[in-house]
């Protein structure tokens, strides 16, 4: 029996405005990313999280940012989320014990061994695995070696770091991510998405089958 064509999903990461989430939403984006790590031109603070939360229609996962942050800040927004990525150097212990489903996002470090790492953050729903910039937690709108990315990792991978329309096939067909993670390759500055662009984005996973 032929193995089922996977859809791959899509998130749509550091949105800031409510246009933005409508054209996201249109275009078919399965999640939205709000970054609440102040450290970040995309960055929002809980009011705003709050307001942009409540212009998510069901059945579009919204999921909080966050980088080294304390657990009371993360309890405070996980009310308008329905999943935390984290970015710092979170401990499994750390993540655990907060009151909401979380990711694990890994920058891609030499050396980084992935399968210990997904047996080391064995509670996270997935791994996003994203560029690595010494000093930059994310949004670096790079791309790093996907080869380096195991077929047989005990995590549903998120695939994210310089993703654009132009190169978002090539990266399905190569790594078959359960899901891929966008932010400046569908923005016309930071934090202002461009509706053109994520639509040319989710168009092209959407047209992309991977086996
Ligand atoms: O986007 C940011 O500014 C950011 C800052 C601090 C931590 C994480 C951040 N973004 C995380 C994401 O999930 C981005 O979508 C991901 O890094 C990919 O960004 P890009 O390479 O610009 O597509």
């Amino acid at each position: 029996m032929k193995a089922p064509l996977q859809r791959t999903r899509v998130k749509i990461c550091g949105l800031t405005r409510e246009e933005d989430i409508e054209a996201a939403v249109a275009a078919g984006a399965d999640a939205l990313g709000f970054v609440m790590w102040p450290g970040s031109a995309r960055a929002i603070d809980e009011a705003r999280l709050a307001r942009l939360s409540a212009c998510v229609p069901p059945f579009v996962t919204r999921v909080g940012l966050f980088v080294d942050q304390s657990e009371d800040e993360i309890r405070r927004c996980a009310r308008y989320l329905d999943l935390v990525q984290l970015h710092g150097d979170e401990t499994a212990e750390a993540c655990a014990h907060l009151n909401v489903s979380w990711i694990k996002a890994l920058r891609m470090r030499d050396g980084l061994d992935l399968h210990a790492e997904a047996a080391r953050y064995a509670g996270a729903r997935a791994l996003l695995l994203d560029a690595y910039r010494p000093g930059i937690p994310g949004g670096t709108g790079e791309t790093f070696d996907w080869s380096r990315i195991p077929a047989n990792l005990a995590k549903p991978v998120i695939l994210a770091g310089g993703l654009t329309a132009t190169n978002v096939a090539e990266a399905i067909q190569r790594v078959r991510p359960y899901a891929v993670d966008v932010s400046g390759g569908v923005e016309a500055a930071k934090g202002v998405k461009d509706p053109a662009s994520i639509r040319a984005f989710l168009s092209q996973v959407s047209h992309t089958q991977a086996p």
